[in-house]
This record gives C-alpha cells, structure tokens and sequence, in this order.
C-alpha cells in the first residue's frame, strides 16, 4: 500500500528524509546555514545590544542586571520582531538554504510569522534560562498547524551544558496542549506543559550552522547554560501562506492572547489584538500571498 504523507509535501526531500519528519516532527541539517553568514547575524545582535540597530523587542535577563551587569550581550537574552530588518531577513528568514527545506514541509507559499534571536548569556541564573517542555503552537492563533513549521539554528556550539535544545520525538502527533507558568522557570513569558517528564529527552548536539526544523506540535525545551560562554540560535516559523487565523475564545490558547494584549496595554498604553500583532509582523518569503496577508482573513 502506498505510504499517505501528512506533515510533508513532495518537493525536494528524500523519502527517508521525509519519512524522518513524518515519524519524529523534526529534521536535523548539519552546517545548513554557512558560517560567513551566522557572523553577520551574530554581528547584527551586537548591534541591536549596542543600541546601533533598532528591533522591535529586546529582553534583558533581570536576574543578570539585579547582579549588576551591564554589558549588551552579556544582559539580553532574547531578541523579537526581526523580519523587518534587512540583514536578518536577507542572512537568515530569507536564506536559499533555510527556504529550501521549508518548502519541503509546508509547500511553496511561505510567510514568516515570528522570529527571534535567543542569547543565554554566561553565568545566567539556572531558573531563568530554562525553557520548559512546551509546544510552539501554543503562540500562534493560526491552523492548520501542519503547515507551520519552525527552523533553529545553532549559532555556536550547542550542547546539554550550555542550554541546548532537546526534543521528544514524536509528540508532534499528539494534541495541543494547556500550558501555564512552569516551576522549572523563572520567566514569565515562558509557558510550558505539565506530566511529559517521563518520557524520553533528546538533547540534541549542534555545531554552528547546524538547522533544526520542527512542527509546532513537537514538544521541546531547553536546558539551563551551565558554562561560561555564550549560546545563541537564531530561530524562525514559517507558515503556509494560506493559513487562516482562528479565534482563540474557549481554546487552550485564550487566556495567552489575553494576558499578551494586556502587558502590551500596561507597558505601551495600546490596545492591540493579537491576532493583529502577527499581521503586523509577518513577512512574505516566498511564493504568492494568501489569506495570512489579508486584513480580513480571520474570525
Ligand atoms: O532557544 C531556546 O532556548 C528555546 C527556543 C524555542 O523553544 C523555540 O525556538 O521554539
Ligand atoms: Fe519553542
């Protein structure tokens, strides 16, 4: 019987690489993203840490500057909103190689949805630079969720000791779960899912340039920077450009779209609809624009 792919489209993969994504929710690139081109993107976070570039989120760990730290890039531990800045989108969102394997998973038509920039600075508190067991999914108030996928590149090396990211393989089969606050993390803006303990972690191991790419029904985490240097990936979701925005009243992700459009209200004094945000922040990538472009696509 012929074999019926669901999180893949037939373009350019191989069928074991396709059947790899189809069984596990990720796929592993080594050196997909060349490391003249890291250097400029680490380059350009120096600058958005100088203050030289403006985007439009920067986070700095509070447990680090409470320590009295004071250096760009040894506070912000995590950079948002990177679309709009050509040398981001041109040496990472856009890259031919990046695109390349998207358009395997989710098909021609691609927006980029979200990105950022994630920094664990060395000697950062346990707590706060854990990301717990989550799924990206729960972010996004789009379906359907096969057509969105996110690439992970490492920016340096990456292990278990310095903050990396695991994975459960597999989970992308599963449901979208509750998320809330985690005991394990100590950021606020982190949310992860409860009783996945048990199963299996993958840590995986990466050398600079190295991809990852991942449905936002995998579960995945990372570990606390237990070293004293940097970790940085770069990290982007794409979407099928015809995806549709969905309302999130009475799903799991209702009370997140409310406690955003509130800490946006209290630190900016705006109201702003979520849903709206991502359309603000999305870019075309490649093919035709869709219903993910149109300001009357949802609800
Ligand atoms: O970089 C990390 O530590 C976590 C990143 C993550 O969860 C993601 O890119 O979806
Ligand atoms: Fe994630």
């Amino acid at each position: 019987m012929a074999r019926t792919y669901k999180y893949t489209v037939d373009c350019g993969f191989t069928e074991t690489q396709r059947i790899f994504y189809e069984e596990n929710g990720y796929i592993l690139f080594k050196k997909l993203v060349p490391e003249g081109d890291i250097d400029i993107c680490h380059q350009r976070f120096l600058d958005v840490c100088n203050g030289k570039v403006k985007v439009f989120t920067v986070m700095r760990d509070k447990t680090l500057r409470d320590k009295g730290e004071t250096r760009g890039e040894y506070l912000v531990n995590k950079i948002q909103e990177l679309l709009e800045d050509d040398v981001f989108y041109d040496y990472y969102a856009a890259h031919p190689r990046v695109v390349e394997v998207i358009k395997n998973i989710i098909g021609p038509n691609v927006t980029a949805i979200h990105s950022m920039l994630i920094n664990k600075p060395p000697h950062s508190n346990t707590q706060h630079s854990t990301h717990p067991i989550h799924q990206d999914m729960f972010y996004f108030p789009f379906k359907p969720a096969d057509k969105i996928v996110g690439s992970w590149t490492a920016m340096e090396k990456i292990n278990v000791e310095n903050g990396g990211l695991y994975v459960l393989p597999g989970t992308h089969k599963g449901p979208l779960f509750p998320h809330g606050n985690s005991e394990d993390c100590s950021n606020e803006f982190y949310h992860g899912v409860r009783g996945f303990d048990h199963l299996p972690k993958l840590h995986l191991t990466m050398d600079k340039g190295d991809a990852l790419f991942f449905h936002p029904h995998l579960l995945h985490g990372s570990s606390p920077n237990m070293s004293k240097n940097f970790r940085k990936a770069i990290s982007v979701h794409y979407a099928d450009s015809n995806c549709t925005f969905i309302n999130t009243k009475g799903t799991v992700q209702e009370r997140m779209a409310m406690d955003f459009e509130k800490l946006v209200n209290e630190k900016f004094g705006v109201t702003w609809d979520y849903i709206n945000f991502f359309k603000m922040k999305s870019r075309l990538i490649s093919g035709k624009p869709g219903k993910i472009q149109s300001m009357d696509s949802h609800l």
